[in-house]
């Protein structure tokens, strides 16, 4: 507020909109309602650019194409990422996602080589193993219903670990596995370091996880790996300049980092696929045909998917490109002004976090058609640009979103073919977890077609 005071009344002008109570600003309007309802009715309102106050911080929202191209590619260097720091302390500051400049552009390489579609196409039959395996064990209650999200996680959990390490001994494993999903339930906790709470219970699995990776490291930095994965670009990065290294934090943090970015994020996408083609029998019915197609093709199952094979299903590709718009996973993503930026005559001071609202972008009916309605078709034709980003856009935009479709697809064709399910739970309604989610996981009872 002083700030603005400072400022010539005749400059440029702040973005319309509320700034809620003094230090509150409007949290608790935020947390009260639905997200979708808070940013929808203050886009009605305000328009495309709004201001309002969270977590104590001033914001600038955007909810037009143009404008989140302007923050997160054209002008990304006027912007850094910005997360809170007890975020920055669970996950490790060497993350590549809290970084700009030159370490990011160094580690961004490393990161979406080993992500990238040569490395991807050799996973197939690995995921393939593991996506069995889960739907196994999701009928292994003999009809009981599972949290569906859960699940999932498990599942998500297994091909992240495989993206990053390659195969890696079960050990190791199944200690990074209960560390990592402590880890994770104190992430979105009130971020309060006292004996008992979530949070001190996630820091002290971080300083575990630490001490894991370092022991897989020092394993590892002794044989001279040739694999394909994130550890060994990590491990055989050196800087050509100076000969550096990265240190042993480094890599655990962005190894962590990676794990944090791939679990959550595509578990909740999946889950909400199989929401879907669950309650659009029609829908089912032209993913069944598609997938028994290419599961004929492989003698019954017996010959295992090829990666030509992942390539060439369009109405089960369209169906997840549709259930990513209409669930809008990662909801917004934030940045922070690194100087006075004007945008269209409008001023986003320095200092002040600028966040990109991607679901409202999904959901403006300028872009998409009657867009609650679940509709695949629309995936037929090309989008206008910038207006469907569920992977982000830039220079930071999602390096993992070939191995996250992959994964989908991979699973979605062994779940149609050989198993059954049914909803058991709500039919509607979303909890934020901190992704949307069907409410309470999708309870749901997994079969396996005899
Ligand atoms: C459906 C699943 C996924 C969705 C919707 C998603 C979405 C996103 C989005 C929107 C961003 C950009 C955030 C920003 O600009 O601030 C991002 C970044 C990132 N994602 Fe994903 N992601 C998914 C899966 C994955 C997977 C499977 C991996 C790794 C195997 C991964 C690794 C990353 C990393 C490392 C970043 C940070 C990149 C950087 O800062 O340069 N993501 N993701």
């Amino acid at each position: 507020w002083r700030n603005q005071m400072k400022r010539p009344h005749n400059g440029p002008k702040l973005p319309p909109g509320s700034m809620g109570w003094p230090f509150f600003g409007e949290t608790l309007k935020l947390y009260s309602q639905n997200p979708s309802i808070f940013f929808g009715t203050r886009h009605q309102r305000y328009g495309d650019i709004f201001k309002t106050n969270i977590h104590g911080s001033p914001c600038v929202m955007l909810t037009c194409p143009e404008a989140a191209r302007f923050v997160l590619v054209t002008e990304a260097h006027r912007f850094k990422p910005s997360y809170p720091q007890s975020k920055e302390r669970l996950i490790g500051p060497w993350a590549i996602f809290f970084h700009g400049g030159e370490f990011h552009t160094r580690m961004r390489k490393l990161v979406q080589g080993s992500l990238s579609l040569d490395a991807v196409r050799t996973m197939v039959p690995l995921i393939e193993a593991v996506a069995v395996n889960t739907l196994e064990s999701c009928c292994s209650g003999g009809g009981l219903a599972v949290n569906t999200f859960h699940e999932m996680k498990k599942f998500t959990f297994e091909v992240a670990v495989l993206s990053i390490f390659g195969k890696l001994e079960s050990g190791y494993k199944d200690k990074l596995k209960d560390n990592f999903f402590t880890l994770d339930r104190g992430y979105n906790c009130f971020p309060i370091n006292l004996p008992g709470t979530a949070y001190r219970r996630a820091l002290l699995a971080r300083r575990r996880l630490g001490k894991i990776l370092r022991e897989i490291v020092s394993e590892k930095r002794e044989k001279r790996l040739t694999e394909k994965n994130l550890l060994s670009s990590l491990l055989n990065y050196h800087d050509h300049q100076d000969g550096q290294i990265l240190t042993d934090d480094q890599i655990a943090d962005n190894i962590i980092g990676v794990l944090f970015a791939a679990q959550d994020t595509t578990a909740s996408a999946l889950t909400w696929v199989i929401k879907y083609i669950h309650d659009y029998p029609l829908l089912r019915d032209a993913i069944r045909e598609e997938q028994k197609t290419i599961y004929e093709s492989n003698d019954g199952g017996n010959r295992p998917l090829t990666w030509a094979q992942t390539r060439n299903m369009p109405y089960t590709y369209k169906v997840v490109m549709e259930s990513l718009r209409m669930a809008s996973i990662i909801s917004y993503t934030y940045r922070e002004a690194v100087e006075d930026v004007i945008y269209n005559g409008v001023l986003i001071p320095k200092g002040w976090k600028v966040l990109p609202l991607f679901r409202i972008i999904h959901h403006n009916p300028n872009f998409f058609i009657d867009p609650e309605k679940f509709n695949p078709s629309r995936f037929e034709v090309a989008q206008k640009p910038n207006t469907f980003v569920p992977f982000g856009n830039g220079v930071h935009s999602c390096p993992g979103n070939e191995v996250a479709k992959l994964e989908i697809l991979v699973f979605i064709h062994h779940l149609v073919n050989k198993f059954r399910w049914e909803v058991v739970g709500p039919k509607n309604g979303v909890e934020y977890d901190p992704f949307p989610v069907p409410k309470k996981g999708l309870p749901a009872k997994f079969l396996k077609d005899s």
